[in-house]
């Protein structure tokens, strides 16, 4: 599928890594690198504005490797952007180490998975079918 992208960052597009990735690794734009304290979250600008077509949606995903060696995760994870939205795409990461992390200018900080989505009309109803689950959730069904 086609999606318009603005470019206003001084990167490459996002782009997929492997022929069949579902995601594309999406690169911070940044004046001066950006150091997340243990806990501490930032707004990454990605300097993209897109245009995604009614009935999809983008996921902003976190990136294991960051995960994995650094501890850096995305706090709304997945971040969701809306079809309807023209603003510059943003990526909330936060530091779940122990250490500092420097965030560089141009580092792979996520990656953009672009889903389908439904647009639901509740329909408001009195009872609801009966299940084998029924109200049951939280481990009802056990951990073995
Ligand atoms: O990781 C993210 C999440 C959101 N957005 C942008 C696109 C999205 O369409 C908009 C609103 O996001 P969301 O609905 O998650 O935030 P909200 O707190 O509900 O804000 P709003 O009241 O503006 O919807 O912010 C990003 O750039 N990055
Ligand atoms: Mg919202």
């Amino acid at each position: 599928m086609r999606i318009p992208i603005i470019n206003q960052s001084r990167h490459a597009l996002p782009e997929y890594q492997t022929a069949h990735a579902a995601g594309m690794d999406v690169r911070a734009n940044l004046p001066e690198p950006i150091t997340l304290k243990p806990l501490q979250r930032a707004l990454i600008p990605t300097g993209l504005f897109l245009e995604i077509p009614v009935g999809y949606e983008v996921q902003v995903r976190p990136r294991s490797g960051l995960a994995y060696k650094h501890g850096i995760g995305i706090v709304n994870s997945p971040g969701t952007i809306d079809a309807d939205y023209r603003g510059e795409l943003k990526v909330l990461l936060v530091n779940l180490s122990d250490q500092e992390f420097v965030v560089q200018d141009g580092e792979r900080v996520a990656q953009l998975v672009v889903a389908r989505h439904e647009t639901v009309v509740w329909q408001p109803a009195q009872e609801l079918s009966e299940t084998q689950r029924g109200s049951g959730g939280y481990g009802s069904t056990g951990t073995v």
